[in-house]
């Protein structure tokens, strides 16, 4: 498909529809016309269920306008779950392709096809995968452990879930109509610059990414708020659950990180749109500036998405191992140095664009720097399960498979970080295998711990283990298959985003690295069986206790799933391991005294916003000015109008929290 400049149209069609035409749907490609057809059937489908079943209200009114900070959460993880099955089919195309392209055959994807696909499964994965998924778990979990009933502010993060979604529709929709970038998932210039990529698909990208940043950025701001200003009394900061710790230090490199990405992503658009060069090499600009802020945002980035993983692990290996984590305080000062040391590391991602030798071992020892708190990390885990009564479940299972997994990864990191080493692997197959070892062993590994870990608070039965066991060992070993092979490749000096390859000598590893994907396709499916099993299941695996593993802080104090205020009253804390504190001392829960509970209100503001800026998104991107100016009108009218929304709260009544109360003491009195 050839890029469609608006001159191509004519007059009004222009005016009307910017550079949008007929040719702009990709019907000539195959692959995508299927893709369309299942999503559009499996639209229908989804459509017509939840009209038979009557499922809108529920839908519209405790979900989609919700600002309870559960409802969210689970929402943002269903987001990543969706979003993840794209970003694998894109992964699984491309272990196809080069397991296929030897021997003169061109496989089965063109370079126009190809190159859009690994852009866009890189900036799924990282911004409508693996963040959605850390934001979930952060907001579902963070204001219980820290004994709150919401997050400090409940509209904002309603707001932020829906601009999340919206930049994940904005990329979803170049899929069929347009195209996406072609230019590696950072975007480089002059690539990126509207001379060698005039068509839609850098600014798919550039919109897709300013409106989810935005989200990212609230949602940063309001969970920092929340852990700083919200916690229950008695939780001084070196009391805080851990997992809470490394939220907060997720989130302040949110905060810090993510403004820079947009506005190197403005500068971008400027350059693009009016013409500016400021990454162009004529009229004074530099496409290193690019490189530098883009890595300024990128490398916290990577931090931003481990942190609250190995909080998971430490709070999935103390309860597991029934002990208090150890080195409480080692733990914390260890986060906060690899947060703070990330900022100093950013250049290692372009040792080989002519820095020199003196700016390059600085970055490299900054970067080798940081193996020491991570290591003092996994020394503390191997401490707490020493002697540990260690009990093997998923979250278990998981976390020591992180354990194995990560350190090769992060080892394979502390090589590159060398930069004469680096100046052979830069942008090499071993750096891939590099990076999918650590986030694929470190955050996706730890959000299964997480998701096996927290499922029966969530929902108030546990998942079941035989799906999940198979899951564990065809996600686990599929992973080595498929990614060992490109340490091996890269070593030989094969580089990334290859389409085909003219040795045959390499097929081999090519072939078992498609293999490994499979397995991982495997393990997928397998998960969402688990899943489909235990809904099915759940009275067998129903946990009436609320604290099914013997938990050590706030979140299983409460029951499983927790009402809507969380506590009916609020928790006082004496102890780091809160809860296994008050279960220590024979906590009795109240009975009576119960008042009503001061709540904040559902709205749709969040929702019609997003949705506009959708609108927005998409006449910017085509040029449809008309279009553009009318949505950004309507989004700043929806948020003035907004403002004079007065009905923002309302009381949960005595009776009902009485009520629900009782319910729960009639079910914990049902296991004597
Ligand atoms: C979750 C994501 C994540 C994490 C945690 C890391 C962690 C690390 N990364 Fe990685 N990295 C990425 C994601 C991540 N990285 C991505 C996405 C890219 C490429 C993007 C692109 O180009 O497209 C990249 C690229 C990248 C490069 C650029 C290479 C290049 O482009 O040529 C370098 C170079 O220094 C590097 C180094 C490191 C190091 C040293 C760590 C360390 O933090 C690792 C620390 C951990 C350990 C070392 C193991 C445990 C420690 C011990 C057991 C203690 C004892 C060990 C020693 C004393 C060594 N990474
Ligand atoms: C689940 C199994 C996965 C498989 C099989 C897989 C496979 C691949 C492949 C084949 C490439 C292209 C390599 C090349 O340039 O030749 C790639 C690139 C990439 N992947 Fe993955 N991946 C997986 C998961 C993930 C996850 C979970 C993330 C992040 C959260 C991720 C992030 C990336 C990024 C950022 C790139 C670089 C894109 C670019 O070059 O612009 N991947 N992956
Ligand atoms: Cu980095």
């Amino acid at each position: 498909m050839s890029p469609h400049p608006a001159s191509e149209n004519s007059g009004i069609w222009k005016l009307i529809f910017g550079r949008l035409d007929w040719s702009s749907l990709p019907l000539h490609e195959p692959i995508v016309v299927g893709t369309f057809l299942m999503v559009a059937l499996g639209g229908a489908v989804v459509f017509g269920l939840v009209t038979k079943y009557k499922l809108w209200g529920t839908l519209w009114n405790d979900w989609f306008t919700t600002v309870d900070h559960k409802r969210i959460g689970i929402m943002y993880m269903i987001l990543g779950l969706i979003m993840f099955l794209r970003g694998f089919a894109d992964a699984i195309m491309m272990r196809l392709q080069q397991a296929m392209a030897f021997n003169g055959s061109e496989g089965y994807l063109n370079a126009h096809h190809y190159d859009q696909i690994f852009t866009a499964h890189g900036v799924i994965m990282i911004f409508f995968v693996a963040m959605p998924m850390i934001t979930g778990i952060m907001n579902y979990i963070v204001p219980l452990q820290i004994g709150a009933r919401d997050v400090s502010f409940p509209f904002l993060n309603n707001f932020s879930f829906w601009m999340t979604t919206a930049g994940a529709i904005i990329v979803m929709m170049s899929l069929f109509v347009g195209e996406f970038a072609r230019t590696g998932w950072l975007a480089y210039p002059p690539l990126s610059g509207i001379a060698y990529s005039p068509g839609v698909g850098v600014d798919y990208y550039i919109w897709g990414l300013q409106i989810a940043g935005i989200g990212t950025l609230l949602s940063g701001v309001n969970l920092i708020a929340t852990i700083v200003k919200m916690r229950a009394p008695g939780m001084t900061m070196m009391k805080m659950p851990i997992f809470t710790w490394t939220s907060l230090c997720a989130n302040v490199l949110i905060v810090a990180a993510f403004p820079v990405l947009t506005a190197v992503l403005a500068l971008l658009s400027l350059d693009r749109y009016i013409g500016t060069a400021f990454f162009t090499n004529d009229m004074g600009g530099n496409p290193m500036m690019y490189v530098n802020l883009i890595w300024i945002w990128g490398h916290p980035e990577v931090y931003i998405l481990i942190l609250p993983l190995f909080g998971v692990f430490s709070e999935v290996t103390s309860t597991f191992s029934s002990k208090r984590l150890f080195g409480y305080s080692s733990m914390v000062y260890a986060t906060i140095v690899i947060a703070l040391l990330s900022y100093l590391v950013w250049l290692h991602h372009f040792f080989t664009m002519g820095s020199g030798a003196s700016v390059n071992s600085f970055f490299g020892i900054t970067t080798m720097v940081i193996s020491i708190p991570t290591g003092a990390k996994l020394f503390n885990w191997l401490f707490t399960m020493y002697r540990g009564r260690i009990r093997y479940e998923l979250p278990m299972m998981w976390t020591v498979a992180f354990m194995l997994t990560f350190t090769v990864g992060g080892m394979t990191g502390v090589l590159l970080a060398v930069p004469p080493a680096d100046f052979v692997l830069h942008n090499s197959l071993f750096l891939i295998a590099h990076f999918h070892n650590v986030i694929i062993g470190g955050v996706l590994f730890g959000l299964f711990a997480a998701i096996n870990y927290w499922w029966p608070k969530a929902f108030g039965f546990r998942l079941e283990t035989t799906w999940g066991k198979r899951s564990f060992w065809l996600w686990v070993v599929g992973f080595w298959t498929a990614f060992m092979p490109l340490y091996v490749l890269g070593l030989m000096g094969v580089t990334r985003r290859m389409r085909v390859f003219d040795d045959p000598s390499l097929q081999i590893w090519f072939q078992i690295a498609a293999l490994g994907a499979v397995m991982i396709a495997a393990g997928i499916a397998c998960m969402f069986i688990q899943f489909a099993v235990s809904i099915k299941n759940r009275d067998q695996l129903r946990d009436t206790t609320g604290d099914p593993w013997d938990g050590r802080t706030l979140e299983w104090a409460t029951s499983s799933p927790p009402p809507d205020y969380n506590f009916a009253f609020t928790p006082v804390i004496h102890d780091g391991d809160a809860w296994a504190d008050m279960k220590k001392r024979g906590y009795q829960r109240p009975l009576t005294g119960y008042k009503a509970i001061h709540m904040p209100s559902n709205t749709a503001t969040g929702l019609i916003i997003a949705g506009l800026s959708v609108a927005f998104s998409f006449g910017m991107i085509w040029y449809i000015w008309w279009l553009a100016g009318l949505s950004f009108v309507g989004i700043l009218a929806v948020a003035i109008g907004h403002t004079f929304n007065y009905k923002r709260d309302f009381y949960i009544p005595q009776d009902v929290v009485e009520r629900t109360e009782g319910e729960r003491s009639a079910l914990l009195a049902t296991q004597g």
